[in-house]
């Protein structure tokens, strides 16, 4: 009897010459990308003697919607936007690196929402808070921020809120990500874990899996999912949750995928910038303004203040109300509304809610994720 491993059998001539056609397209594929590229070079040059900004999120945003809708298969659509966002992302590198800060340390889904939306040719910038996003981004220490703002478990991520009260960062763009949580841990075993790490919206999404499985553990808030990977990481009586990156970072068993209490578990994000050095993005056809507002505490003003969408025909995808902190049970008003200001119903609808506010800002006006 043969001890060694079997071999495997002969490769067939079919699957030879189908493997030739893939080599001969794939360099033909190498060779229209590089043109491609030294067609953003080109465009780098024109943008660079204009003083213009390279990146254009309604423009790529066009690019994938005009790809996908001529998507003849049997490539699947929704594989169109991560490929061609990573060829633009490497496009845009040869013109300028974008640096892109966002909550750190390696393996966070911020990060993972950044190298989504950006492709992964970017410059990462590692921030340790929400605030420090804002900060860094504002300093000009990275060109574009990237912030989570909502979950479908756990509602608002109030801080990223309150700071647009404040922050001179506006919105160009955003992105959706579903979120999987794992128990990750130095041992394969729930046994003898005394306490669980991680950022407060995570043990907030996984609250029920948590006092199912782990009702004696103490649940550890910390500034991030990949920081309580991190610490699970040093001492084996602490387990995290975290993404599958953050457990291959560190070193960890994936002892429970998945023990998110939703499993269409999503988290919207973000992308900011200085509006001093980032003009907003132009109406690429499928697009979103994000507005705060606040109106004086009198009956009837909430309704009063949302008559002018109905009147010129906005649609509000959002409302969400976070308190003033007055002490007079007053709110300010998320709001985000489709369409553009450049798009003249849009403009003059806002133009009638800034009337009836006492505080209104335009947080941002940004082409709706691309899928
Ligand atoms: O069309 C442009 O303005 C480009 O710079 C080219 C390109 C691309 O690769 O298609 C790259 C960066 C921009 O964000 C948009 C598109």
């Amino acid at each position: 009897m043969a001890d060694h491993a079997p071999t495997p059998p002969a490769v067939q001539p079919e699957l030879l010459a189908l493997r030739d056609q893939i080599d001969a397209l794939d360099r033909d594929l190498l060779e229209m990308l590089n043109r491609r590229a030294g067609l953003a070079l080109a465009v780098g040059e024109l943008k660079k003697k204009e003083g213009s900004v390279v990146f254009r999120p309604e423009r790529e945003a066009q690019v994938i919607d005009g790809l996908k809708g001529r998507n003849p298969g049997p490539l699947k659509t929704d594989s169109i936007a991560p490929i061609w966002r990573e060829i633009m992302s490497a496009c845009r590198a040869l013109e300028t690196p974008t640096r892109v800060a966002y909550l750190g340390p390696a393996g966070t889904f911020s990060e993972e929402a950044a190298l989504g939306y950006f492709g992964s040719s970017i410059v990462r910038v590692h921030c340790a808070s929400i605030d420090d996003v804002f900060r860094t981004t504002a300093a000009g220490a990275a060109d574009f921020g990237v912030v989570p703002i909502e979950n479908s478990t756990e509602g608002v991520v109030a801080r990223s809120l309150d700071i647009f009260l404040t922050t001179p960062l506006f919105i160009i763009g955003e992105t959706s990500l579903y979120v999987r949580h794992n128990l990750l841990r130095k041992e394969n075993t729930l046994e003898g874990i005394q306490a669980v790490c991680a950022h407060p919206q995570a043990l907030g999404q996984c609250h029920n899996w948590l006092s199912a499985h782990l009702p004696h553990a103490e649940r550890r808030p910390v500034s991030s999912n990949a920081e309580g990977a991190r610490l699970a990481g040093l001492d084996p009586t602490v387990a995290g949750i975290a993404s599958l990156r953050a457990g291959s970072e560190y070193g960890l068993h994936v002892v429970s995928p998945a023990i998110q209490d939703d499993v269409h578990n999503r988290t919207r994000f973000v992308i900011v910038t200085d509006p001093s050095r980032h003009p907003a993005p132009r109406a690429s056809g499928h697009d979103c303004t994000s507005l705060v507002v606040s109106v004086k505490n009198r009956p009837g003003a909430v309704h009063d203040m949302l008559v002018p969408l109905k009147q010129h025909g906005v649609s509000m995808t959002r409302f969400e109300s976070r308190p003033a902190r007055s002490g007079q049970w007053e709110y300010y008003f998320y709001i985000d509304l489709q369409g553009h200001p450049d798009e003249p119903h849009v403009a003059t609808a806002l133009a009638a809610l800034r009337d009836a506010c006492a505080y209104f800002k335009v947080l941002g006006t940004y082409p709706l994720d691309v899928h």
